[in-house]
């Protein structure tokens, strides 16, 4: 569980990337983009210089950064509990999203990525090239997590929306529980002008297959930047009563406050002589309330109706969020900072940096498909525009080359995963194989 021995598995740490990016990245977006309106934008090529120098399959490994998560967990006695910790990784899978505009590279059909780190270990491939789907497989003593992301990809005039189709599965194997959730759409706002920004909105619902307990969390479309990132949701059991509340940024942390505490607070508005702070914490928290009214939830709790002017100006405080002490709440989750000048190098968070380092350790026994072996990346990387463009190209008229007029599986793909019915949930997946890690490599064929 200790995140800060960074490195511990990867044998060396690197605090920022070779070169800076180049300037004027966002440049030109309009041109290339200008005949794509409503197009999905996988078949599009792209120039580099919209590129971050990872590939999708690694950037699916930031999933990862605050895996421990999951062990909290898995040694919760309570279902409720376990469910809290498993919404907040969910929640914490999406933080390394922020500020982060550059576009990873498309694998290619057959592509693989392997990380390790702190007790766990991911693989992860390119399972089909049209529709793009990356197939990944994290396990460690406590828990396994895959599942596969399509992105759907659209442009949209003033913006890009991305749907990343697919289901996630985490498995907490001293309780044979399988949670299930799809992640939420992600929006690219001022792509004609202005400054480029993330936004993630929609509702996820995490569900527990083995008891029927749901967590559902709704990531908040912003009306002004002071919203921006705002989560909030619940946690309910199989009778589908309510136990917790949970409220936060995706981009900074995640709160939590007992359905015991949240309705005896609600009850209390009658005290309408409240002081500046208590009526902060009051429109915080009939925030919360309105949740509970909306389409989706069956429970309905009476109550007083609700001011909503006031919820007009209700801001998260950017660092904390700011709750009554009288009321109990736990901090779940408290996002990492960025490191020094990560706007230099694509916003990448800490853990982005390692994600392309080639650690001397491992490089005589990777798999000849890992993404650090990829050429156009590894310049991109290394501030070299014009290679990455050109080796760029070649690689994706060598996979035309050979992908033209086969099957998948005639060119060995997938190699790692099978595609199939998962037991545990009965949903359609990519299962994995399980023979990775004894790198045994014979028919692989050369994609770089
Ligand atoms: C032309 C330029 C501006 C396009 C840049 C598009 C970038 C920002 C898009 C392209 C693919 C997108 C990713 C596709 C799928 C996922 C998985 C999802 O669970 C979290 C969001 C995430 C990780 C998206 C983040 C935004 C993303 C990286």
């Amino acid at each position: 569980m200790n995140m800060t021995n960074e490195g511990l598995d990867c044998g060396f740490h690197r605090s920022r990337l070779p070169s800076e990016m180049n300037q004027g990245q966002e440049g030109n977006i309009m041109s290339i983009l200008k005949n794509c309106l409503g197009k999905e934008l996988s078949k599009v090529t792209m120039p580099v210089t919209l590129n971050e120098p990872l590939s999708f399959l690694q950037r699916i490994c930031e999933y990862m950064e605050y895996a421990e998560i999951l062990n909290q967990a898995s040694n919760e006695e309570d279902p409720a509990d376990r469910m809290k910790f498993v919404a907040t990784f969910a929640v914490s899978a999406l933080a390394s999203n922020w500020e982060r505009v550059g576009k990873p590279f498309n694998p290619l059909l057959g592509e693989t990525y392997e990380f390790q780190r702190n007790g766990f270990k991911i693989v992860c491939e390119q399972v089909s090239h049209h529709p793009p789907i990356s197939a990944f497989h994290a396990e460690s003593p406590h828990y396994k997590f895959y599942g596969s992301i399509n992105p759907k990809i659209k442009f949209m005039g003033k913006s890009i929306e991305i749907q990343p189709k697919g289901v996630v599965t985490v498995e907490l194997l001293r309780w044979k529980e399988a949670y299930t959730w799809s992640n939420v759409n992600c929006c690219v706002h001022n792509i004609v002008m202005g400054k480029l920004w993330i936004e993630q909105h929609g509702t996820m619902e995490i569900k527990n297959h083995s008891n029927g307990y749901r967590a559902v969390l709704e990531f908040k479309e912003a009306s002004s930047t002071k919203e921006a990132n705002q989560v909030y949701g619940f946690i309910e059991n199989n009778q589908k009563i309510p136990v917790y509340r949970l409220y936060g940024k995706w981009n900074k942390l995640l709160r939590c406050v007992s359905e015991s505490d949240f309705q005896r607070y609600v009850h209390q508005k009658s005290d309408k002589k409240a002081d500046a702070s208590n009526d902060r914490s009051r429109k915080i928290f009939s925030k919360l309330n309105n949740l509970k009214m909306s389409s989706f939830l069956s429970v309905s709790i009476q109550e007083d109706p609700i001011d909503t002017t006031q919820l007009e100006d209700l801001s998260i405080n950017d660092d904390e969020v700011q709750i009554p002490s009288e009321i109990q709440s736990v901090l779940l989750w408290k996002c990492n900072e960025r490191p020094e000048n990560s706007d230099k190098y694509y916003h990448f968070t800490d853990f982005a940096m390692q994600l392309n380092a080639m650690d001397p350790e491992i490089k005589d026994v990777l798999c000849p498909t890992d993404s650090r072996l990829r050429p156009d990346i590894r310049c991109l990387e290394e501030g070299d525009n014009s290679g990455a463009s050109a080796q760029k190209n070649r690689l994706e008229e060598k996979q035309r080359n050979r992908t033209r007029n086969v099957k998948h599986n005639e060119i060995g793909v997938p190699r790692w995963f099978k595609h199939g019915i998962n037991p545990l949930t009965k949903y359609e997946d990519w299962m994995f194989t399980g023979n990775y890690w004894e790198r045994n490599y014979s028919n692989i064929s050369e994609i770089f």
